[in-house]
């Protein structure tokens, strides 16, 4: 059984059948499409405000691209020591924004804090030209270690970074899955608490390559267009992933896929916690764990067949011992169950 990633868990039907009901006829290229401009308006609705739109085809293209426009390049963005943008997508955003520096902080559970990001902006007083400007604060939700911020964390977050004058990026990969576990509002979870552009991922949820970035104030996205042409991110037949979003976001798809996820990790995570010598390593929140084994346990488990990445990260609090586990929407009960049954016999 694989645990490695909800990348590795294919599509959901709704979203194949979508994509073949999208390719009848001729259709605009480059968004101009009534579907992209149909599933815009579908954000708007669930996200409750005006908001602009772009599709791209991966999340390190989104949260590259979003970054590239929120500081200059000459900037300073603040991010989580274990963060995807700091630690997975090998130097893009610095890239894309043309060499802004990312300065990572340590923070519990994966998660930033109000006060370490004070604490850091004070050890980096504005001096120009010397002093790269902080000029962003990019956060995760939910995280990679599995959590997610409550909606008074993000606010909290999301203030600490406006009063030193930083915008705020979402890296959203697994927004789905935080909405899902939290029972708040994409609106209360994003832009009410202070967050200015949201990467809203599909890929990792049921869809094939499919991020919305989603500026809450289209004046921020006036350059977003040309950046994401330029990137060569631009989709000619734009339509297949507006097809895509129309279907993950019709009838609460998104949460639907998501909640499902989340459950499997529950019961996975739950299901270890009870077995000697496995001990989880972060509140599991979403829809991926973090467990360290007695020596010896997962390299039976893998020798068996059973599939997931050992976890070795800046704060890596089980010193190289730790081991990540992912649910999708795929996974079932029973592949869950009969884990941890190869789980407790392994380990007894
Ligand atoms: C938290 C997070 N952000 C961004 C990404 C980047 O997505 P992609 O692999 O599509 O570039 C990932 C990848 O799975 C991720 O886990
Ligand atoms: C970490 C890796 O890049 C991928 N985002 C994943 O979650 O599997």
């Amino acid at each position: 059984m694989s645990f490695a990633s909800d990348n590795w868990a294919g599509a959901a039907p709704e979203i194949l059948d979508a994509i073949i009901r999208a390719n009848d006829g001729a259709a605009p290229g480059y968004g101009g499409d009534t579907l992209t401009k149909k599933v815009e308006a579908k954000f708007a609705e669930i996200f409750e405000r005006d908001c602009a739109v772009y599709f791209v085809a991966t999340g390190g293209a989104a949260n590259g691209l979003a970054l590239s426009v929120m500081t200059p390049p000459y900037g300073m963005v603040l991010c989580h020591e274990e963060s995807h943008v700091q630690m997975d997508e090998c130097a893009g955003p610095e890239f894309f924004t043309g060499g802004a520096k990312l300065l990572p902080i340590a923070g519990e559970n994966g998660k930033l804090s109000a006060d370490a990001i004070r604490k850091t902006l004070k050890g980096f007083p504005h001096r120009p030209p010397h002093g790269a400007p902080a000029s962003a604060l990019s956060l995760t939700q939910g995280t990679e270690c599995g959590t997610r911020y409550s909606v008074d964390e993000t606010s909290v977050v999301c203030a600490a970074a406006c009063e030193a004058g930083l915008s705020v990026h979402m890296d959203g990969a697994r927004f789905s899955n935080a909405v899902a576990a939290s029972g708040a509002s994409p609106a209360e979870l994003t832009w009410k608490a202070g967050v200015d552009v949201l990467c809203f991922g599909g890929t990792k949820n049921g869809c094939i390559a499919a991020e919305a970035v989603i500026f809450f104030d289209r004046h921020r996205a006036m350059d977003f267009e040309f950046m994401r042409k330029r990137a060569g991110h631009l989709w000619s037949k734009m339509r297949f992933i507006a097809a895509q979003f129309d279907a993950y976001l019709e009838d609460g798809l998104w949460l639907k896929l998501a909640s499902h996820a989340n459950a499997m990790a529950q019961r996975l995570s739950s299901g270890l916690a009870a077995i000697n010598g496995v001990s989880i390593m972060y509140p599991t929140d979403i829809n991926e764990l973090f467990v360290t084994f007695p020596d010896g346990v997962a390299d039976k488990l893998r020798d068996g067949g059973d599939i997931f990445y050992p976890w070795i990260t800046p704060g890596d609090p089980a010193d190289g011992r730790g081991h990540r586990l992912i649910c999708s929407f795929r996974t079932t009960e029973e592949e869950v169950d009969e884990f941890l049954e190869r789980v407790r016999k392994v380990c007894d």
